[in-house]
């Protein structure tokens, strides 16, 4: 475990594609000043980059398809360190997106205090992200890409939840109500951590 992120208020932002986590996580930052780390907005940091191994993610991610689990937790863990020093607690959005990472993630980091489980139907996160799509530039709102986002999210991600419903650190969020809504309810879930 790294020294300076020993103390670290952490908090797992998990759900599906399209349910609403960037959007939460923003306002959690704008209230609690919270440092807000989104996987795959490292991972398209680094595509945008124009580097080698950014070439190499760009394809994985154009598949929906994940990128190794040790490529995202360097990244993760590198953005940390550098704000150790000001942060009151860290948002990780989009991850773990298996339970394998998360493992690996308490190995090398430390152990979450909550999860926001961000919730919609898939349905819903379909039309949210076929919408997004026509503004996003994301190489991966498009209707092939989202499909196999959901495939997976349910195969790899949903296990991440009932691992961590056993430490009873989940807290479930309906994302299907308004933006405003929902963060009254992500409010009170972040309230309680203090
Ligand atoms: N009605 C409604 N729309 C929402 C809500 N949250 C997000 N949206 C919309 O849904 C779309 C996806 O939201 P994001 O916050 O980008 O979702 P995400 O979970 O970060 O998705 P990925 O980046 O694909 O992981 C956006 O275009 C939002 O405007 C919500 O609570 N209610
Ligand atoms: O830990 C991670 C996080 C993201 N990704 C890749 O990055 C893409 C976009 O991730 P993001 O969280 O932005 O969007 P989502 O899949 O939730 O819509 C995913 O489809 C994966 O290809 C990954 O491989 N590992
Ligand atoms: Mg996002």
């Amino acid at each position: 475990m790294t020294d300076k992120l020993k103390d670290a208020k952490i908090v797992f932002v998990v759900g599906g594609p399209g349910s609403g986590k960037g959007t939460q996580c923003e306002k959690i930052v704008a209230k609690y000043g919270y440092t807000h780390l989104s996987s795959g907005d490292l991972l398209r940091a680094e595509v945008a980059s124009g580097s080698e191994r950014g070439k190499q993610l760009q394809a994985i991610m154009q598949k929906g398809e994940l990128v190794p689990l040790d490529t995202v937790l360097d990244m993760i863990k590198e953005a940390m360190i550098a704000k150790a020093d000001v942060s009151k607690g860290y948002l990780i959005d989009g991850y773990p997106r298996e339970v394998k990472q998360g493992e690996e993630f308490e190995k090398k980091i430390g152990a979450p205090a909550l999860l926001l489980y961000v919730d919609a139907k898939a349905e819903t996160m379909v039309k949210r992200l076929v919408k997004r799509g026509e503004t996003s530039g994301r190489a991966d709102d498009n209707e092939e890409t989202i499909k196999k986002r959901l495939d997976l999210y349910y195969k790899a991600t949903e296990p991440v939840i009932a691992y961590y419903e056993k430490r009873s650190i989940v807290r479930k969020i309906n994302s299907e109500l308004p933006v405003d809504e929902v963060f009254a309810i992500v409010e009170k879930a972040i309230d309680e951590l203090k």
